[in-house]
């Protein structure tokens, strides 16, 4: 998995390489800079040459600015034709930036076509009447400050993003972003108004927090992290890792021929109800299918009685209990993992259950998922210090179950997300689930771990309720449950991609379906 940094720590990986490995501030920026111009190559078919390609870099007072010089050398050296705009007066420019403006400068005697504007002005008119296949936009990085009462630019920046995005706008030009998009914030996310819109971004050396939070997801395009020669060594522990395929291949423990079904995962769910005319049932059966789809080799569900044959037309590996307590713990004892909540309701007896059962010591030491229901039962009643006490459990809120869980603001919790998933599960002592795209799974170490796979094919009902089936499934085969949630979310977001082209027409059941290939897919590609 791949670190995520805030820019703090990724300024301490910067200071760490140049001062202890002396790798030397021009080194790493001649890396960003050539690496940036060969993916920027790799947009275009030709991959060596940029013949014809036409390309405008605009550069600011900042080292990301001095990268941007060094893609403008290196563009033209395969070929591009290059016009570089000085947001700010070259009075503004020290140290390896000036330097590496000084190099280009020295490239116009053999570079015709090179233009270097100083300032905005003198660049408009020449610049609307160009055609340019590549915009780059290397005004700021993670040096950027941005006041959040006042999160306005001012010139001449504003003016700079502006004309970047009115380029992008009017033009079939890619627009790549150098390290990240002018105006986000590496680490929150929060951007400046405006801020540079990218269909790409070159980011250096390791993820940034702010791609996966706030308007980062929808400003920074394509992601692609260049190396540039900042080893990992530097920045570990990490806090914050992305959740890839590769961990998700890893975490899914195939079965061992030889073995029988009760050593492939034993996961009972206390799940659905049934009251008067109403029913959500449904929850308990996309769960308990969920489980069965993601490989557990025995799933039992506790339901209301009199609803076996329900579960049995959709589920018929599914062994029903009922909802006794007697009957409850003889499973708890024997399951692996337990899923509590989907649609057991939100009555006296449901959250009178939901304490019971978190104080029975054979299903508080066990691993859980506690999600939905459970999850109003906990808030209503305030059960944080059984929650606390749990052995390995989950809890799976999306950001409104969350805010009744904390007494936060939705607003507040989606403003940080990664600090508010990490502080609560710190509180609680128990793993944090956050439910969204992306989602957030936070261990009480502070550990937060972020899946970013899936679409918009998940927002639909029922979708939680298959997470956290395949959360008890994954745990249930051998995972703790903090790297069971994140693989479970990382394959519960594939498969929702490969339920349909069409996302809005992805139903849970749907999800549900295309587990088996989102796992085997795992597979095909480790081949
Ligand atoms: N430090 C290093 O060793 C490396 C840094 N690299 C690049 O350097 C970037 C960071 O460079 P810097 O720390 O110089 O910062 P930036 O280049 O991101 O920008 C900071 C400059 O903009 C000004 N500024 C900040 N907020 C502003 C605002 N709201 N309005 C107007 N001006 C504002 C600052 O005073 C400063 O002059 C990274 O994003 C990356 O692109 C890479 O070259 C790799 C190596
Ligand atoms: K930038």
């Amino acid at each position: 998995m791949n670190p995520v940094l805030t820019a703090r720590e990724m300024s301490l990986a910067d200071r760490a390489a140049i001062e202890e490995l002396r790798t030397g501030e021009t080194r790493l920026m001649e890396l960003a800079g050539r690496e940036t111009a060969r993916m920027i190559a790799g947009r275009f078919e030709h991959s060596k040459s940029l013949d014809g390609v036409s390309a405008l870099v605009v550069c600011g007072k900042g080292n990301n600015g001095g990268d941007g010089f060094v893609v403008a050398r290196h563009l033209l050296n395969r070929g591009a034709r290059v016009d570089v705009l000085l947001v700010w007066p070259e009075d503004d420019l020290a140290g390896v930036n000036l330097e590496g403006l000084h190099i280009l400068k020295a490239y116009r005697r053999y570079n015709e076509g090179l233009r270097i504007f100083a300032g905005i002005y003198e660049a408009r008119t020449t610049v609307g009447a160009t055609e340019y296949q590549v915009v780059v936009d290397a005004i700021f990085g993670t040096g950027l400050r941005i006041d959040t009462e006042d999160p306005e630019l001012r010139e001449p920046a504003r003016s700079a993003v502006e004309l970047i995005n009115f380029v992008n706008a009017h033009s079939e030009a890619v627009t790549v972003a150098i390290d990240l998009p002018s105006g986000l914030d590496a680490t929150s996310g929060r951007s400046s108004e405006p801020c540079v819109n990218a269909d790409m971004t070159v980011t250096m050396a390791f993820l940034k927090t702010g791609f996966f939070q706030n308007s980062g997801p929808s400003l920074c395009g394509e992601i692609q992290t260049a190396e540039i020669s900042i080893p990992e060594f530097l920045v570990e522990p990490t806090s914050c890792l992305l959740v890839d395929e590769a961990f998700a291949a890893e975490s899914y423990l195939l079965r061992d021929p030889s073995s029988a079904k009760h050593l492939n995962g034993k996961v009972l769910l206390v799940t659905g109800s049934a009251d008067g005319g109403g029913s959500m049932l449904g929850a308990a059966l996309l769960a308990a299918r969920a489980a069965v789809k993601t490989g557990a080799g025995y799933v039992c569900a506790s339901l209301p009685d009199g609803q076996a044959a329900v579960m049995h037309s959709f589920a018929p590996e599914v062994v029903v209990i009922g909802r006794d307590m007697i009957s409850i713990i003889e499973k708890a004892k024997w399951a692996d993992a337990i899923v509590i909540g989907c649609g057991i309701g939100r009555s006296d007896e449901a959250q009178e259950l939901v304490e019971t059962l978190l104080c029975t010591p054979e299903i508080a030491g066990k691993k859980l998922v506690l999600d939905a229901d459970a999850l109003y039962a906990i808030a209503e009643r305030d059960l944080f210090d059984r929650v606390s006490s749990l052995e390995d459990a989950v809890l799976t809120p999306h950001a409104g179950e969350c805010s009744r869980l904390s007494g936060l603001s939705v607003e507040d919790i989606m403003l940080s997300p990664i600090d508010t998933a990490r502080m609560l599960a710190e509180e609680w002592n128990v793993n944090l689930l956050l439910k969204g795209m992306p989602t957030f799974i936070a261990s009480p170490s502070g550990m937060v771990l972020i899946s970013n796979s899936g679409t918009e094919a998940l927002a639909s009902a029922g979708t939680g309720d298959v997470l956290s089936g395949m959360i008890g499934a994954l745990a249930a085969k051998g995972l703790d449950s903090h790297e069971a949630a994140a693989a479970a979310a990382w394959l519960h977001g594939r498969a929702g991609d490969l339920a349909s082209n069409v996302s809005s027409l992805v139903s849970s059941v749907d999800v549900l379906q295309a587990i088996p290939q989102a796992v085997l897919e795992l597979f095909e590609s480790e081949e």
